[in-house]
């Protein structure tokens, strides 16, 4: 017999007696007594889970206001998913993109990251990568607004099958739980959870207020983030410009001995129109000749004549970099990423990007850089010194060598692989002795940019002088004619250069074809040799007007400690 137990007409319990054994009225009043006992006790429960709710929920946001990174926010999230689902506390959180269309991942416990997945290495890179909201799993949360079930064979049964499901099997989850984490009717992004039961039932109003405070905390962790992105892309701007600046104070510096290309030869006139041709395409050029040909001034001339002149022209001399720094200068470095990185710096490469890149002396490149510059040429992207990320490059590449590149590729100095990737447009400049009817416009136009750097008015060169000038065969080329020129403005004392101080080993030369056929002499010894011939010139007079040190435009400490140096004293000026 059994008696419902009501308390204010609500059933709060079931009697259940034997027929018989008490009688009605006896039976309805303990009945009723019993019903407001147990409606107090199950009121009293009710009292204590909602006080053990909200404490746990207190230390829940005591926690969570105090946890500024990730790592303290995915240890809290694990610790509250264990004790109040019971679940084995995996999860993954998963950020909406700006454009709500894609998702990016933010947060996993330890165990489902990424990283620790062993059996398909492949699924992390899936995971890493932006991926689209509209996979069947996520926008059904997102859309739905609420908590849902699901069950990871029934999604395997119905492919496609996103990467995260993938990776809860990997780790033997069955049924997965996935919420949306909204904060002011915002979507901020999802949390999918291992999950023993049907979801949450009565812990489901606590759950969601855990949510609340979770999308709390994860908005402010991303715009922190961003904020952070936005600082290293300010400095990184920074830093671009800084370089730019001091690219540019060198290009003003240089600009006048690069703003004139003189040649009136059948040769130079050639070279003017292949220069034409291909300053508006984007093709990589390469620029052959002896040493002080002209080889940068063409370069220069290209990219001053081409749609990318309004940026940067970056130069690098491959010979002048040490070989273990080269690869940084060229791509960059990212901090620490060596002893003495201390800074993360950016490369000549993206320095460049839009403009030009000029690879001088490129035979003088390391093979092992010159695999990677293949690479970058190919593939238009670079990769900073102990980077991981890929940056797209947009840069015309303009090389030059004064080295025979076909006799390096025999000799395994140079991958043929990238000559032939460099020699799509090759310029070959002559030496100067095989165009010798430029010589007089050249001497010309030095004698008129050095008189005027001088202060001096000295306006032409004797016939007598040009003549010697046309007989010498410039080893040095035009780079020779030109320091050339400029001492002889210095040392000349009216309107026109009549003497030519050719040195007299150098008359000597004259007929020489080449550099190669010169005596080979140590650079200080060429040094000793010329300060010794200019003390003796001076009558050994080094500082002050028309001394040494201003003929070589050089202070006269300078001039005194590098005497010392090479062992000069006054008296072998004699
Ligand atoms: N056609 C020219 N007209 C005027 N000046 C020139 C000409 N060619 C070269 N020069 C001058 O000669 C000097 C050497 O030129 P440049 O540096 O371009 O030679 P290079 O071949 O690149 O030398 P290197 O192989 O040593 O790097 C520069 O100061 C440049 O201004």
């Amino acid at each position: 017999m059994g008696f419902r137990l009501k308390v204010a007409y609500k059933d709060v319990g079931l009697l259940v007696i034997q027929p018989g054994q008490i009688n009605n009225q006896l039976l309805k009043g303990i009945s009723a007594q019993l019903a407001i006992a147990i409606a107090n006790i199950v009121a009293i429960e009710e009292i204590q889970t909602r006080e053990e709710e909200k404490s746990r929920l207190l230390d829940f946001s005591n926690a969570m206001a105090s946890s500024q990174d990730k790592a303290v926010l995915g240890r809290i999230i694990t610790r509250q998913l264990k004790e109040i689902l019971n679940t084995r506390g995996h999860y993954m959180l998963y950020a909406l993109s700006e454009d709500k269309l894609t998702y990016y991942p933010f947060l996993f416990d330890p165990d489902s990251s990424p990283a620790n997945l062993s059996k398909d290495p492949s699924l992390e890179t899936t995971i890493r990568t932006n991926n689209r909201v509209n996979d069947g799993i996520l926008k059904k949360i997102l859309s739905e607004g609420r908590p849902i079930l699901f069950n990871i064979e029934e999604r395997f049964v119905q492919p496609p099958t996103p990467a995260y499901m993938k990776m809860m099997e990997e780790r033997n989850v069955r049924k997965i739980t996935g919420a949306p984490i909204r904060l002011d009717n915002t979507d901020i992004g999802v949390i999918l959870f291992d999950t023993n039961n049907e979801p949450l039932g009565s812990t489901e109003k606590l759950f969601n207020s855990i949510l609340s405070q979770i999308a709390i905390t994860v908005s402010n962790l991303i715009a922190a983030e961003k904020v952070l992105n936005q600082l290293v892309e300010i400095k990184q701007y920074k830093q671009l410009l800084e370089e730019e600046k001091t690219y540019l104070r060198e290009e003003i510096e240089t600009s006048q001995n690069f703003s004139e290309l003189i040649g009136e030869s059948d040769e130079m006139k050639k070279i003017f129109r292949l220069v034409q041709q291909v300053a508006s395409s984007d093709s990589t050029v390469l620029v052959l000749g002896e040493t002080g040909t002209g080889k940068e001034l063409i370069a220069r001339a290209i990219h001053n004549a081409s749609p990318r002149k309004s940026k940067l022209m970056v130069k690098v001399n491959c010979a002048a970099i040490p070989a273990n720094l080269i690869e940084s200068e060229l791509f960059g470095h990212e901090r620490g990423s060596f002893t003495g990185a201390t800074e993360r710096r950016i490369g000549k490469f993206e320095l460049a990007h839009n403009g030009t890149l000029f690879l001088d002396e490129i035979g003088e490149m390391p093979l092992e850089l010159q695999v990677k510059l293949l690479r970058v040429l190919q593939e238009k992207e670079i990769e900073r010194v102990g980077g991981k990320m890929t940056i797209k490059v947009d840069v015309r590449i303009i090389a030059a060598t004064n080295r025979d590149l076909e006799k390096y590729m025999e000799e395994g100095k140079f991958r043929s692989d990238l000559y032939y990737r460099l020699n799509i447009f090759p310029i070959s400049l002559s030496p100067l002795r095989d165009r010798k009817e430029d010589i007089p416009a050249l001497a010309q136009h030095f004698v008129k940019r050095f008189s005027k750097k001088a202060g001096k008015k000295i306006f032409s060169i004797s016939n007598k002088a040009l003549q010697e000038l046309t007989q010498y065969n410039w080893p040095g080329n035009i780079r020779e004619l030109e320091h050339f020129i400029e001492r002889s403005v210095l040392l000349a004392n009216n309107g026109t250069i009549k003497e030519i101080h050719l040195p007299t080993s150098l008359k000597n030369l004259t007929g020489t074809k080449s550099m190669d056929d010169i005596p080979v002499k140590t650079i200080d010894e060429i040094e000793r040799d010329y300060i010794l011939k200019v003390l003796k010139y001076v009558k050994g007079k080094i500082s002050g007007e028309g001394g040494a040190a201003e003929l070589l435009g050089i202070p006269p400490s300078t001039l005194h400690s590098r005497m010392k140096r090479l062992g000069i004293r006054k008296e072998h000026s004699g």
